[in-house]
């Protein structure tokens, strides 16, 4: 496959700027996974020390609060963004 049919540019100057572009989106998505990876690792800590101290697992009041600070920076899909990373941090509830 040419490097056009694989950027879907029509010129070798496009494709070059996309291929450019995509690097750096997969070095951005790799530090996204790694920081969604060590929020999961740190809200572990909290809820099982909730839970070890007789709490639940889940605190609504707190997913509110996070649910709204990524919709004020994000607008609605930052509500469905943060709804699915507090179903990683969590599980389903
Ligand atoms: O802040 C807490 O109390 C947490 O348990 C962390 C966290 C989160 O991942 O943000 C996870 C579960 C709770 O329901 C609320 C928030």
């Amino acid at each position: 496959m040419s490097v056009t049919e694989k950027t879907g540019a029509r010129t070798d100057e496009a494709a070059a700027v996309i291929t450019g572009a995509r690097e750096r989106i997969d070095a951005l998505d790799d530090h996204i996974i790694g920081l969604v990876q060590e929020r999961m690792a740190v809200s572990a800590v909290i809820q099982e020390s909730r839970i070890a101290s007789g709490g639940r697992r889940v605190s609504l009041n707190r997913e509110m609060e996070v649910l709204a600070r990524f919709r004020d920076a994000l607008g609605k899909p930052g509500t469905a963004l943060a709804m699915t990373m507090l179903e990683l941090c969590r599980g389903r509830i």
